[in-house]
């Protein structure tokens, strides 16, 4: 286009790093039940000792452990089985030097004994006597009443989201209710005349079904967001500069795809100049693929524009988009995507000063990449996982070892 500049593209990298929008979400109160994969607060500390008292971890006999010493096959120690202990119930047998109380796993150890022998290790020679065929040391199968947690330990902490095993440890502290942050509410926004909606049942040439919003609902609850469509709006700057208006007001991320190009239609970033202060950080970044990429901030509010291509989309809001939704909505530590380590069946070319994002087939720790245009959206439904190229490689060799994201 005459007169048109083309975009002077930042690294990711950089954009990353220098992109930092005001934005977070502020704190609300869930049941814990409702907390997986929520992001706490601030940090969760137990008001009590966990277990909270000494626990036996073997069905067998709690004793004094100085009494089974020098015990062996040849050797065994005679102790006086002096009652039972049941689950559930306080330690309420004392078990005194040279006798033993028969105790199940997980039941409360008395405060006397301080050891407990495996029945294995054991064997009953009268009625009220058993024979100790192993020593055990002061300690052996116990856990101490705050081995699990201290009190002021922390439970869970700030800005991880939540994961099945967390929520089980709140639960056996007896944490009902806790802090979040609110999920980022992310408007997603489809532009271009073309584009409909995707339950229309008859599209004439020209047109296509919007594919992008609802893969990008899916990401975005994936990463712990709120989706919220604002749907399709024409390629028309007064139309889109009031949809966009709308939803910075209501939103703490906004993502508006296609537009974003060098074309005579190309209305996001005039759209995005008009909502105000501090207004577009960068137009362009040094990703293949995904070039024409706005990032901007309106008020205190992120706005990505991404390109039309649904193949390129995804893959930059999966690398840009996602990072600044963890970043709104306070996820500090942010969970390990699945991959799997593979070596490249055959050569890419990648230029240097540019981020790659190859997708692959990975079969035997083998990854295959997937060529194609990235108008084609099937390119992305075919791969396993994607590989990254760094932005100072020039291409990976037939048989380089790489690490391969998997998608979920
Ligand atoms: N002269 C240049 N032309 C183009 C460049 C360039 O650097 N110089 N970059 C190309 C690349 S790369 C991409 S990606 C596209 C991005 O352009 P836009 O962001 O302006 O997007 P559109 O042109 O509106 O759309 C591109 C393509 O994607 C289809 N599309 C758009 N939205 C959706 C949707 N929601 N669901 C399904 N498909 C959608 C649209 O119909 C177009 O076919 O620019 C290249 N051109
Ligand atoms: O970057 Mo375009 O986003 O390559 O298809």
């Amino acid at each position: 286009m005459p007169g048109r500049e083309f975009f002077q593209t930042q690294s990711v990298g950089q954009a990353l790093a220098g992109f930092r929008p005001r934005r977070r979400t502020g704190p609300e109160t869930v049941r814990r039940e409702d907390a997986l994969g929520r992001v706490p607060a601030r940090a969760v500390r137990s008001g009590v000792p966990l277990p909270g008292f000494a626990r036996s971890t073997v069905d067998g006999y709690a004793v004094r452990a100085a009494d089974t010493y020098g015990a062996g096959d040849g050797l065994p120690a005679y102790l006086d089985v002096v009652g039972a202990l049941r689950m559930g119930t306080a330690a309420d047998v004392e078990v005194r030097s040279g006798g033993a109380v028969q105790i199940p796993t997980g039941a409360a150890v008395p405060g006397s004994a301080d050891a407990v022998v495996m029945i294995e290790h054991t064997q009953v020679t009268m009625p009220g006597v058993i024979e100790v065929t192993r020593p055990v040391a002061v300690g052996d199968g116990v856990v101490r009443p705050d081995e699990d947690v201290a009190v002021g330990n922390e439970l869970v902490p700030a800005g991880r989201p939540l994961r099945a095993q967390d929520l089980g440890l709140l639960a056996a502290a007896g944490i009902t209710r806790l802090v979040v942050l609110r999920r980022p509410r992310v408007a997603i926004i489809s532009t271009g005349d073309e584009v409909v909606a995707p339950d229309t049942e008859c599209v004439s040439p020209g047109q296509v079904r919007d594919a992008t919003a609802s893969a990008l609902a899916a990401l975005v609850l994936q990463a712990g967001g709120e989706p919220a469509s604002y749907g399709i709006v024409p390629d028309d700057l007064e139309l889109l500069t009031k949809t966009l208006t709308t939803a910075v007001a209501e939103c703490d991320l906004v993502v508006v795809s296609a537009g974003s190009s060098v074309g005579a239609r190309d209305e996001t970033t005039a759209a995005v100049e008009a909502l105000g202060a501090p207004g577009v950080y960068c137009h362009g970044l040094a990703i293949k693929p995904g070039k024409p990429t706005l990032l901007a901030e309106c008020a205190d509010v992120p706005v990505i524009g991404l390109p039309g291509n649904p193949l390129s989309a995804l893959v930059v809001f999966r690398m840009v988009g996602l990072p600044v939704l963890r970043l709104v909505g306070g996820i500090t530590t942010v969970p390990p995507e699945p991959s799997t380590a593979a070596t490249m069946a055959r050569p890419v070319a990648s230029a240097a000063g540019r981020l790659d994002v190859v997708q692959v087939s990975v079969r035997d720790g083998v990854a295959t990449p997937l060529f194609g245009h990235s108008a084609l959206l099937s390119l992305l439904t075919s791969a396993d996982g994607y590989v990254v190229i760094p932005e100072p490689a020039t291409g990976l060799d037939a048989g380089t070892s790489v690490t391969v994201t998997m998608y979920r």
